[in-house]
């Protein structure tokens, strides 16, 4: 049996840290799983490092579905959450309660939805049908286009007490978890040591009681954007670069098949063929 709400909720209690990390594809999804990671988040950043948008406003409910059910597919040990993409919970409840549903069909065990004290009912309302759901706070990627950018947040003693208000208010809405995005690191530490629930970080420092990085930045394969937080343990990008060069190399100069890459007939059935097409 895979991880539960529960469980993840449970580690913060025996002060275990917790490991979440983006997957959207059934491949590396079954490799993160394998690796004992926590949480696999499908995130909306699909958008950008797997469908190439400038941001993740763009993302549909389709295409969150689909990752979702490839991902879903994958996982054995690690909890499932998906992101609700852009415009489809702000809308409405009836909306939130929809879409929610539909993750869950596809395979989730949870959403994540971005906002605070603005977002509680709805997250009440989804909460209380039976779906867990995880608040992200901080910094917003859906909405960029008013904030202008990618800002840390909470750097101010008012922002910084509107953030730990928004993380009691999501608490209160029943959330089992909260993303915390690019806040200052001593306000992650409040928020952490203030509310119960696990506080997954991005950007926001070692006091959070969990960890969350987009895969392709772990892995150093997506170059379009490089944020100071995203710590590289590869450069998979000159590797898969330098394969690819490798192989069109290969086939140019006839390296590529050998004879262990290739299927014979029988010497007899050869013969006859020669003889009939008369080679
Ligand atoms: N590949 C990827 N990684 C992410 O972490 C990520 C996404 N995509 N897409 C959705 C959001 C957007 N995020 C981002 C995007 C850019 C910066 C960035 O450019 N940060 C700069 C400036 C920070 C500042 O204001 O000082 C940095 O140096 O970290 C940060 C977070 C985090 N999320
Ligand atoms: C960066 C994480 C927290 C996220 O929301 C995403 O990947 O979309």
């Amino acid at each position: 049996m895979h991880k539960s709400v529960q469980d993840i909720i449970n580690m913060k209690k025996e002060k275990k840290k917790i490991s979440v990390i983006t997957s959207y594809d059934y491949s590396l999804a079954s490799l993160c799983d394998k690796a004992g990671i926590d949480v696999l988040l499908v995130g909306d950043s699909a958008g950008m490092v797997m469908l190439g948008y400038e941001n993740t406003l763009n993302v549909s409910m389709e295409q969150m579905c689909m990752f979702t059910e490839a991902v879903s597919r994958a996982r054995k040990n690690s909890l499932l959450v998906s992101d609700l993409p852009f415009m489809s919970y702000q809308a409405s409840i009836e909306d939130a309660i929809n879409n929610s549903g539909r993750l869950i069909k596809a395979g989730a065990d949870a959403v994540k939805l971005e906002g605070g004290s603005i977002m509680a009912e709805t997250i009440r309302a989804i909460v209380d049908i039976g779906i867990p759901v995880m608040g992200h706070i901080g910094f917003q990627p859906q909405t960029t286009t008013l904030s202008q950018g990618y800002k840390v947040q909470g750097k101010t003693k008012d922002t910084a007490m509107k953030l730990i208000e928004d993380a009691k208010e999501l608490e209160d809405a029943g959330v089992f978890s909260i993303a915390l995005e690019m806040v200052s690191h001593e306000v992650a530490e409040i928020i952490s040591q203030t509310v119960s629930v696990p506080i997954i970080g991005i950007g926001s420092g070692v006091g959070c009681d969990g960890q969350v990085l987009v895969i392709q930045d772990l892995l150093g394969m997506y170059e379009k954007i490089k944020p100071k937080f995203a710590k590289r343990y590869m450069n998979l990008s000159e590797d898969i670069i330098k394969s690819l060069e490798d192989y069109k190399n290969d086939v140019i100069s006839g390296k590529f098949p050998a004879e262990e890459h290739w299927f014979s007939m029988e010497e007899e059935e050869l013969k006859k063929l020669r003889e009939q097409i008369g080679g």
